[in-house]
C-alpha cells in the first residue's frame, strides 16, 4: 500500500465541496491504490456543516480515506499538503460576470497563497477553482514566492469538457474519441475553445463540421456562456460538473495523460506570445507529475484575435488586483 498523501480542500462545506470530497476519498482522483488524508478548510460559521460532511465521509467507510482534519485556519489546513484544491469563494449569481467577484474573492487568495507558501509541501500541486479562477490563481502564486510558480494552476477543464461534449453532439461521435482539443485563455466568456486541431479516429473535426459560422455564432458562445446558462436553469452555479472537472484536472496532472491533450490554466512561459507569468489556459500533456504546453500549433488570424481578447481581459483583471499584491 502507498503512503497516504494530504489533500487540502477549501470551501469544504459548499456545493462543489459536497460533489468533490466523496470522489477524492473513493480514489477517483489519485487512483484506487492511493490513500488520502483530507484537510478541510472553511469559514468559522461553516464548521458545523463541515463536521456533517465528515460524518457522511466516515459513513462511506472508504478504504482509501486515511484521515480527516477540519479547520478554519489555512495555516492548519495547508500543513504539509501535497495537493490543494482552492474552491472556497463566493459564487456569482444571475446577471454577474465572474470578474465581478474579484473584489469579494481576491483577498482570500493572498492569505491562502501565503499559508501555502509557509506550510504546504514544497511540491504541492495547487488548483484554483474559486472565481475568477485565473486571476485568483495568479494572486495565490504571487503570494507564495518560495514555491515554484508552476505549482499553481487554474481550472479551465470545465470549459474543455464542455467543448468536447458540444463537439460530440455536433458530429454524432463519442466524446472519448475526440483528441487534440484546446482551450486558450481565461475561464470567462472570452475563453477561446479551439477545435482546429481536434481529430476523431484520425479525421479532422474542423473538416467534419466545416462551418465557421457555427463555430463563431453557436459553439463559442455556447461553451463560453455555459456557466451562466446553468445558473439561469438551476438558480445555482455548476457544482457537480465543476467538481468533476477538478477531479479530471488533478488526476491528469498527477497520473499523466498518455499523450492526450487536456487544458490547464498555468503560468505562461512565454509560449504563443503570452507574456510570462500570465495565468492562461493552454493545451498541455502531462507525464511524471508535470505538464508540458503543446508546442508548434499554428495560430491563424481568427485565433490570434480571440487569444488577444482573452489575454487583454486577464491583463485588466491583473491590473485590478495589483493593490492586493503590494
Ligand atoms: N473554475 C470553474 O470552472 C468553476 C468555479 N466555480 C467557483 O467555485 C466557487 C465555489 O462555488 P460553490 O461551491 O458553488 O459555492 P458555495 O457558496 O456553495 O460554497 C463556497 C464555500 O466556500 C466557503 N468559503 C468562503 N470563503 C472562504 C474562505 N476564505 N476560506 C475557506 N472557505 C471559504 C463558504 O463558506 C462555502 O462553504 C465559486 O467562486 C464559483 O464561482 C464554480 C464552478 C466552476
Ligand atoms: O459560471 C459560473 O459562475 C460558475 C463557473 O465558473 C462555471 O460554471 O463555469
Amino acid at each position: 500500500m502507498k503512503a497516504p498523501v494530504r489533500v487540502a480542500v477549501t470551501g469544504a462545506a459548499g456545493q462543489i465541496g459536497y460533489a468533490l470530497l466523496f470522489r477524492i476519498a473513493s480514489g477517483e482522483m489519485l487512483g484506487k491504490d492511493q490513500p488520502v488524508i483530507l484537510q478541510l478548510l472553511d469559514l468559522p460559521q461553516a464548521q458545523a456543516a463541515v463536521k456533517g460532511v465528515m460524518m457522511e465521509l466516515e459513513d462511506c467507510a472508504f478504504p482509501l480515506l486515511a484521515g480527516m482534519v477540519a479547520s478554519d485556519d489555512p495555516n492548519v489546513a495547508f500543513k504539509d499538503a501535497d495537493y490543494a484544491i482552492l474552491v472556497g469563494a463566493r459564487p456569482r449569481s444571475k446577471g454577474m460576470e465572474r470578474k465581478d467577484l474579484l473584489e469579494a474573492n481576491g483577498a482570500i487568495f493572498t492569505v491562502q497563497g501565503k499559508a501555502l507558501n509557509d506550510h504546504a509541501s514544497r511540491n504541492v500541486k495547487v488548483l484554483v477553482v474559486g472565481n475568477p479562477a485565473n486571476t485568483n490563481a495568479y494572486i495565490a502564486m504571487k503570494s507564495a514566492p518560495d514555491l515554484p510558480a508552476k505549482n499553481f494552476t487554474a481550472m479551465l477543464r470545465l470549459d474543455h469538457n464542455r467543448a468536447l461534449s458540444q463537439l460530440a453532439a455536433k458530429t454524432g461521435k463519442a466524446v472519448a474519441d475526440i483528441e487534440n482539443m484546446a482551450v486558450w485563455g481565461n475561464h470567462s466568456p472570452t475563453m477561446y475553445a479551439d477545435y482546429r486541431f481536434a481529430t476523431i479516429g484520425g479525421e479532422s473535426v474542423k473538416q467534419m463540421i466545416n462551418d465557421d459560422v457555427w463555430n463563431s455564432d453557436v459553439f463559442l458562445p455556447t461553451v463560453g456562456k455555459r456557466g451562466a446558462a446553468i445558473i439561469e436553469a438551476r438558480g445555482l452555479s455548476s457544482a457537480a460538473s465543476a467538481a468533476n472537472a477538478a477531479i479530471d484536472h488533478i488526476h491528469d496532472w498527477a497520473l499523466g495523460t498518455n499523450g492526450k491533450w487536456v487544458t490547464m490554466g498555468i503560468p505562461s512561459d512565454g509560449s504563443y506570445g503570452i507574456p510570462e507569468g500570465v495565468m492562461f489556459g493552454f493545451p498541455v500533456t502531462c507525464a511524471n507529475g508535470e505538464y508540458t504546453i503543446v508546442q508548434g500549433l499554428e495560430i491563424d488570424e481568427f485565433s490570434r484575435g480571440r487569444i488577444n481578447v482573452t489575454l487583454n481581459e486577464l491583463e485588466e483583471e491583473r491590473a485590478g488586483v495589483a493593490h492586493l499584491l503590494g
